[in-house]
């Protein structure tokens, strides 16, 4: 944080330019050589490609104050810093405050902003150029059962017939009556709403129309004619959003956009902010770039360089497989800088230990060399190095614990929760002023974890911290309007088959092939002696649909949520949300409590953003807790650290994993369609010749590849002094139907391949389990 030079002695008499001057001297004396190249920016346009742990945040808010200071802005010449989270921007602007305190520098001449929160400001100041008002739209981030892509998907097909019939025939089809209705529920449910979630957005993000879309259609002879469905479906969904006041972020950006194309209005802006430094570059999409690009441009003389800082870490771009966001963007900034001599790096990090470094430089080198990402690598080889002596970071690159890095293969997943007990036992006993954390793949193993290490608490006074677990009652608005729709009415396939969803996420019946149960709502809910014989699965199944059909009828309408609430099994904190959502719902339909206006009123909960959890700067903080075991997915922990890090599971089922087709979607082909269309929009923003559906499949295959390794590099970086790995010889077939109790069968398992070779090249980081037994 701050430099932790004594302050300085000041006494009245001496003058303020001469005491600036000192205080500018001491601010850019606290930072390292790397940082310093942002510190000394004269204007003009620079790349800063940082590795973890590098201090980014640190540098970029002292850059800031002396830029200020440099450039003696104001409230009406300002300096606007964007993050990528609002846990970031609050942070960043509480150390630009503190430094401007001491330079008794003006606080208005700064602004911090996340990019959807710039957009936004500008958006709306000019609602009559950029058409948005928000008073009247709902903003929303639809997920594939949200209504705008179930009406968009519902649309297309009715004015698709001919593409429809070509789904439905897949690779090839008998017309058996049954298997084409399960056809239809797959393609209704999962195949159209996942390529309208996916190519909408990464086209949208990326600045292409839906005309784009067909345009580019035309140049891939594949049979389904994917890209054509995109285009379609984007269409539908754009007339769809507009007619019911939807926007997504994407719309943000461009309302924002749409304003600066306004000569006048623009070069307001422009002259309003100087300057515009970006933090986490790396995770910006095409379509916010042009944001900063346009704000960043001289009003007067377009022509003259940006003032823009970019930092980023190409090698922690952990998004791009789920938003359109891309680190070849960021890397193409950084080689275009390059040119013109306006690179710096930023290698040196003093988080960690030596050992905990090398390991992730290894792990960097050999993915790049190992070619299983394809034509492309998966990291800027970048090496991270330890700092110089006398660097200002306090314990900057600590001593290690134990041996730093510690490698296990327990006998099992069980054997591996208990040997991180243990060892969490030992070391926060010792240091209790230590902080640790569990970094996880999925939910699903954070919770498992979670509740095996329960014991901690009770017979060691060691808090674990579930973050996923505590997140949960986000969930619960829509899982409850799930089982309401089926309730209303239970015959509709699509309803059927989401509450089931529900049903089996939860954990109350057994997974199956939900398509199977869904396609007949009649037959699986009431089966006549003529029907086939149910299996146990889904006899479990109607049992547990009946029971909530049998409550809908004799529990009065206003007890419905509380009781689906105990049905579903919430814990003490989801069940509180469940009365708060009752709450609001009585206020929202007061004076007519009617099954459709419960629903109504849900839906728009459920659909509209301001219900969504929202990130805090005091949610960084309770992950950090000394003394605490926090226990989070690798996506999350991004941006924190910890003393002890612990990566259980490192299986090549997860990590990396491998491009899957769904069971029930393989009729149409060993591909998933979205994930094709994606490739394919991905090749033509890189000017690349668009591939065919095989080749295009290979592609995503390869950027998956690629962006696990990188999760697993920024998870490995987190540690301070101890990082923990392992994967244990027998796991369970799939996290996500795992029920964690011991008759679960478990399977052997094969190590992320990157492990064995980690063990090769630090054998004295191998602890064997003979070692652990006394
Ligand atoms: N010049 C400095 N003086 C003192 N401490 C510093 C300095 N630079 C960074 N640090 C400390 O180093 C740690 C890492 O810094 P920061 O969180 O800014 O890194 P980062 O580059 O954002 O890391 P990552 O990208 O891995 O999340 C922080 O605790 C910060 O206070």
């Amino acid at each position: 944080m701050g430099p932790d030079e004594p302050q300085n002695q000041t006494t009245l008499t001496q003058p303020l330019a001469a005491l600036r001057e000192q205080t500018l001297q001491r601010l850019r004396n606290s930072l390292r050589l790397g940082q310093q190249s942002m510190a000394d920016w004269q204007g003009g346009q620079l790349a800063v490609s940082a590795v973890p742990g590098a201090g980014k945040s640190t540098g970029m808010a002292v850059a800031a104050a002396l830029a200020i200071a440099r450039f003696q802005l104001h409230g009406k010449r300002q300096l606007v810093v964007v993050t990528f989270t609002r846990s970031a921007a609050a942070s960043i602007k509480g150390k630009i405050r503190e430094n401007l305190k001491d330079l008794r520098l003006p606080q208005n001449s700064f602004v911090v902003y996340t990019l959807h929160g710039l957009a936004l400001n500008i958006a709306t100041r000019h609602p009559d150029l950029s058409g948005l008002n928000l008073e009247s739209a709902t903003l929303v981030t639809p997920n594939q059962s949200h209504r705008l892509i179930r009406a968009c998907v519902e649309q297309w097909i009715a004015n698709n017939s001919r593409r429809y019939s070509m789904l439905l025939e897949g690779r090839q089809f008998d017309g058996e009556e049954t298997e084409r209705l399960r056809r239809q529920s797959v393609l209704k449910t999962e195949v159209l709403p996942s390529i309208a979630q996916i190519v909408i957005h990464e086209a949208k993000s990326s600045g292409l129309l839906p005309e784009d879309l067909w345009r580019l259609s035309q140049q891939t002879p594949d049979e389904y004619e994917i890209l054509a469905i995109a285009a379609g479906l984007y269409e539908q969904y754009q007339n769809v959003s507009r007619s019911r006041n939807f926007i997504d972020y994407d719309d943000m950006i461009l309302a924002a956009l749409r304003v600066l194309e306004n000569d006048a209005i623009r070069k307001l802006w422009q002259n309003q902010f100087f300057a515009v430094f970006e933090d986490e570059a790396q995770d910006s999409t095409p379509l916010q770039f042009k944001l900063l690009e346009t704000l960043a441009a001289n009003p007067n003389s377009p022509n003259l360089p940006l003032n823009l800082i970019r930092v980023g870490d190409p090698n922690q771009a952990i998004n791009s497989t789920f938003t359109p966001a891309d680190p070849v963007y960021f890397n193409q900034f950084c080689e275009a800088c390059q040119i013109t001599d306006r690179l710096a790096t930023m290698d040196q990090a003093g988080r960690s230990t030596r050992i905990i470094i090398d390991a992730a430089n290894y792990v960097l080198n050999w993915v790049n060399r190992s070619q299983l990402t394809g034509a492309e690598q998966a990291f800027r080889p970048q090496m991270i190095r330890p700092v110089n002596a006398g660097d200002p970071q306090k314990d900057a690159n600590p001593n290690p614990v134990g041996r730093g890095l510690e490698i296990y293969t327990p006998r099992d997943i069980y054997h591996t929760v208990e040997l991180i007990g243990e060892r969490v036992v030992e070391l926060l006993t010792q240091n209790p002023t230590h902080s640790a954390a569990v970094l996880v793949r999925e939910n699903r193993q954070g919770t498992f974890v979670a509740q095996k290490l329960e014991y901690l608490k009770r017979n060691h006074g060691i808090e674990v911290y579930d973050v996923a677990g505590s997140d949960r009652h986000s969930h619960v608005p829509s899982e409850i309007l799930a089982i309401l729709q089926f309730l209303d009415r239970p015959h509709s396939p699509d309803y059927l088959k989401s509450a089931l969803e529900v049903l089996v996420k939860r954990q109350l019946i057994p997974t199956q092939d939900l398509n199977a149960l869904a396609t007949f709502p009649e037959q699986f809910l009431y089966p006549g002696p003529l029907d086939p014989q149910q299996t146990t699965s889904v006899k479990q199944a109607r049992k547990y649909c009946a029971n909530l059909l049998r409550a809908r009828l004799e529990l009065p309408h206003h007890q419905l949520i509380s009781f689906l609430a105990l049905t579903l099994n919430y814990d003490q904190s989801d069940l509180a949300t469940a009365d708060k959502l009752t709450e609001r719902i009585a206020k929202q339909t007061h004076g007519n409590s009617s099954m459709n206006s419960t629903l109504e009123a849900l839906s728009e909960i459920v659909s509209s953003e301001r219900f969504e959890p929202v990130e805090t700067e005091d949610a960084d903080s309770r992950y950090l807790r000394a003394g605490q075991l926090t226990v989070i997915t690798m996506h999350k922990a991004k941006g924190l650290d910890w003393d002890y890090v612990f990566l259980p599971f490192l299986h090549e089922d997860t990590l990396p994993g491998s491009p899957w087709v769904p069971t029930a979607a393989q009729f149409l082909g060993d591909f998933t369609l979205a994930e094709v269309a994606r490739a394919q929009i991905r090749a033509s923003l890189h000017h690349k010749p668009l591939p065919m559906a095989m080749e295009a499949w290979d592609q995503a295959g390869h950027l998956k590849t690629a962006e696990e390794y990188r999760l697993l590099y920024v998870a490995m970086t987190r540690a301070k002094r101890l990082l923990w790995m392992s994967a244990a010889d027998k796991g369970p077939f799939r996290w996500n139907t795992f029920s964690g109790h011991a008759s679960d069968n478990l399977q052997a398992k094969k190590p992320c391949p990157v492990l064995p070779a980690l063990k090769s090249q630090f054998p004295r980081s191998v602890v064997p389990l003979s070692a652990l037994l006394n």
